[in-house]
């Protein structure tokens, strides 16, 4: 649910803005109404802009109320001036909407107070034509939720859990330019804080996590060396030690080093970080966090914006092999992605049951579970935030999880790692393509069609959108 604000451009003339009063004022009740439909909250102004102080005073009380996005509405002619002083009083995101009625020259006065907002280089959203459109209407919400996420941005906490890993620069975002785009801050974090909250965690919580995930989960495989049932309770002391972290720190979200120490030494950080992005854990239904494997800075902060979005677990890969002859990427990790990809269902249980603990593979001598499964079928949007000589940009293409008999997902998968989870995945966008342009080895993922916010996101952030295949029209 976003917050959206709402002011209604009239003209100057007294005489000819009575004339329009009623047809403006029922202009604006319909664009109330639909938001309100869909689910968000309008904050209309105390009436319809027909004077420059107006402007002001109006778009100043509706400022008052913080709404991520402010509506501009423009069902007849306006004066453009009322645009522009009502823009110097609206700080955040805006959005001119222009009918399209012959009769009335919206359309007219849309154009006029944009481009007088051009010319000052104020970043703005146009959309125009009948709100009952899907086009129309869909256009719209992409933007109202576009600026909802990048809003809910502004303020937040990252927190940084160790440092960079293996010397991986694409996981290390510089701080000033986070707090300058984005409005983040960073909190630095010593990983020794999970290993030391990780030793007062009670047993016996410990244990009862370990007892439902032998209960629940597909299987738990037990070798007696790299996995164990101690390993185990290590993981997800591990895991309540960084609940600890986020709460005390207020953390909005995070990132974990992992390797090489925690990975050599204590154990993999694959449990806690599986069950942060997850809507539910052993002890019920609980908010997601995003929490980004490698502490990666650029990964957590695609994954918090496509969870703005959707409001959904955010998946976070490797980008590890593309099988050619079947043209399907394997999108595994070398940490985690969250239960609810098994099967997506809102039944902890069900996902549960799709998810394999195997022990930790050579690369990570300390051991504890890997969190396997195999994703779920269906349509998503992938997407991307990377620097290109310091300016950011935002990779995003459309695809779809893919999931095949249980001998081929295992045969493909012991192609790469078989112990680590894994989403088959077919990209709309050439596989040439895609590998001459990416820049990063981790990619991120939502369900569902995620475009048009994506390159609306860019456009409030003032970054480069690039869409690869399909989604670069
Ligand atoms: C185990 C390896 O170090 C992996 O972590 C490495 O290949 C990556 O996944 C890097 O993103």
């Amino acid at each position: 649910m976003a917050r959206v604000g709402l002011l209604t451009m009239s003209d100057g003339r007294d005489y000819v803005a009575r004339d329009v009063h009623d047809h403006c004022v029922r202009a604006e009740e319909e664009i109330a109404a639909f938001l309100a439909g869909a689910g968000h909250e309008v904050i209309r102004a105390d009436g319809i802009v027909t004077a420059n102080d107006l402007a002001t005073s109006y778009a100043r009380r509706v400022a008052d109320a913080r709404p991520d996005l402010t509506i501009f509405s423009y069902p007849v002619w306006a004066f453009p001036h009322f645009t522009m002083l009502a823009a110097a009083a609206t700080p955040g995101p805006l959005l001119l909407l222009g009918n399209i009625d012959p009769q009335f020259p919206g359309m007219v006065g849309m154009l006029a107070g944009g481009g007088g907002l051009d010319q000052i280089g104020r970043v703005h959203a146009r959309a125009w034509g009948d709100i009952n459109q899907p086009e129309v209407s869909g256009r719209i919400l992409a933007q109202v939720n576009a600026a909802a996420a990048v809003q809910g941005l502004r303020g937040a906490t990252f927190g940084r859990i160790g440092g960079r890993p293996m010397g991986m620069y694409t996981a290390v975002a510089n701080t000033d330019q986070w707090m300058d785009t984005f409005g983040i801050d960073v909190e630095e974090i010593d990983q020794w804080e999970i290993v030391r909250r990780a030793d007062q965690v009670e047993a016996s919580r410990a244990r009862q996590a370990v007892k439902w995930l032998e209960t629940h989960a597909g299987g738990v495989h037990y070798d007696g060396d790299r996995l164990t049932p101690e390993l185990l309770e290590r993981q997800v002391r591990a895991y309540y030690a960084v609940r600890e972290l986020i709460d005390e720190w207020h953390l909005d979200f995070s990132g974990i080093k992992g390797q090489p120490e925690l990975t050599a030494h204590f154990a993999t950080m694959d449990i806690a970080e599986a069950f942060l992005n997850d809507p539910y854990d052993w002890d019920g239904a609980k908010p997601t966090h995003v929490t980004s494997t490698e502490a990666d800075m650029d990964g957590a902060l695609t994954m918090q914006i496509l969870k703005g979005l959707t409001g959904l677990p955010v998946l976070f890969a490797d980008v590890r092999h593309y099988h050619a002859e079947r043209e399907v990427w394997d999108l595994c990790n070398s940490g985690q992605h969250a239960t609810w990809y098994a099967a997506r269902s809102d039944d902890p249980l069900e996902n549960l049951s799709r998810v394999h603990l195997y022990p930790e593979v050579f690369y990570f001598p300390a051991g504890g579970a890997s969190v396997s499964h195999f994703a779920a079928p269906g349509e998503a949007t992938f997407a991307r935030l990377t620097r290109r000589d310091g300016r950011y940009r935002m990779h995003v293409v459309r695809g779809a999880f893919e999931r095949y008999d249980d001998a081929t997902n295992e045969a493909l998968a012991r192609q790469s790692t078989f112990e680590w989870p894994h989403a088959f995945t077919r990209l709309n966008a050439p596989a040439g393509e895609f590998l001459a342009r990416f820049g990063a080895n981790h990619i991120h993922a939502v369900p569902g069609e995620h475009v048009a916010e994506l390159r609306a996101v860019c456009e409030l952030l003032s970054i480069d959108y690039d869409g690869m295949g399909d989604a670069a029209a």
